[in-house]
């Protein structure tokens, strides 16, 4: 047997180039505008991994020059508390961005939430106007991991045109969005989910293979066509033989290197995409405002 290395798609770097081209065009545009883009972040309650988030995000702002107007709540905050700071933040005019950082506590409905947020600052694309232009093919605002993983496809320029694309998991963050992304850009798309059986025979066909289950290191290099570009959208944290805490993807990255043509790493890969797409949603919204191109 050949050996074989995958090309690394490196979403880390993309990630970074992609920042300071924000950034430079952010600093032109605050030159005449009378105020930077702004982003507010709405965290409820102290799940650590969410408030880790969180300031990963209002890192990446203060980086760009983009204003974070984080609103921070209790756990126990009604509902109600919280379509008021949305309604708030809709009419607030520094604001380009909203976000409500997911999953919410127990007892709350992010849905309403989401619904309440104007379309025009959706910076997560989760609104069902901007999902809705996202199926019609219009421009909208598109949903950060999708987004982000189409541009690390582009970057590599990763051929799509009638290739086999096969999407793993069909939740309305990831698969059913980056589905319709790959459809837009004439692959042949296939849905594959908990139900599907014989899944390795499916994911053996794909060209181009999307993993977003949330079930670590679920794809070894034996569900994978020599050659495929695998995408691994799943960020775990496993306990590893040590006792030690660790991140992984859905995907066993050491196995499937061996028979991939490209591979995302876990991490470096598809994360640092999402946050970077957040950042270009607002300022994507901050442009139309002021009425130039972004
Ligand atoms: N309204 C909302 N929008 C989101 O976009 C959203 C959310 N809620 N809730 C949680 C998930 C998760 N998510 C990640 C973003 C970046 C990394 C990321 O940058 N990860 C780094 C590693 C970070 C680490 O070391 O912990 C990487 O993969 O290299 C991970 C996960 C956005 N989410």
């Amino acid at each position: 047997m050949e050996s074989n290395t995958a090309r690394i798609l490196d979403g880390k770097a993309l990630a970074q180039k992609i920042q300071q081209e924000l950034r430079s065009r952010i600093e032109q545009l605050t030159q005449t505008a009378d105020r930077p883009p702004g982003l507010a972040v709405l965290m409820v309650g102290d799940n650590p991994a969410s408030a880790a988030y969180v300031r990963n995000k209002e890192r990446a702002c203060q980086k760009l020059g983009i204003a974070s107007f984080g609103r921070h709540f209790t756990a126990d905050t009604p509902q109600e508390e919280l379509h008021r700071a949305i309604d708030e933040l809709n009419r607030d005019d520094r604001v380009d961005g909203i976000l409500v950082q997911l999953p919410l506590p127990e007892g709350l409905d992010p849905v309403p939430l989401i619904y309440q947020i104007d379309p025009d600052k959706d910076a997560d694309g989760l609104h069902p106007v901007n999902l809705g232009r996202l199926l019609r093919g219009e421009p909208g605002l598109r949903s950060c991991t999708p987004a982000g993983v189409m541009r690390l496809l582009e970057e590599y320029q990763i051929d799509l045109r009638g290739k086999h694309a096969v999407v793993i998991g069909r939740s309305i963050l990831v698969g059913k969005p980056i589905s319709l992304m790959l459809l837009a850009r004439d692959a042949t798309v296939t849905m594959a989910h908990s139900r599907t059986p014989d899944l390795t025979a499916l994911t053996r066909e794909a060209d181009i293979l999307i993993v977003a289950v949330g079930r670590p290191e679920l794809i070894d290099e034996s569900a994978v066509k020599p050659g495929a570009a695998v995408i691994d959208v799943g960020i775990n944290r496993v306990t590893d033989y040590f006792g030690k805490s660790r991140l992984t993807g859905d995907v066993l990255f050491d196995s499937v290197k061996n028979v991939a043509g490209y591979v995302t790493p876990v991490p470096g890969g598809v994360g640092p995409m999402t946050v970077t797409m957040l950042m270009y949603n607002t300022v994507l919204s901050y442009c139309r405002t002021l009425g130039v191109e972004l």
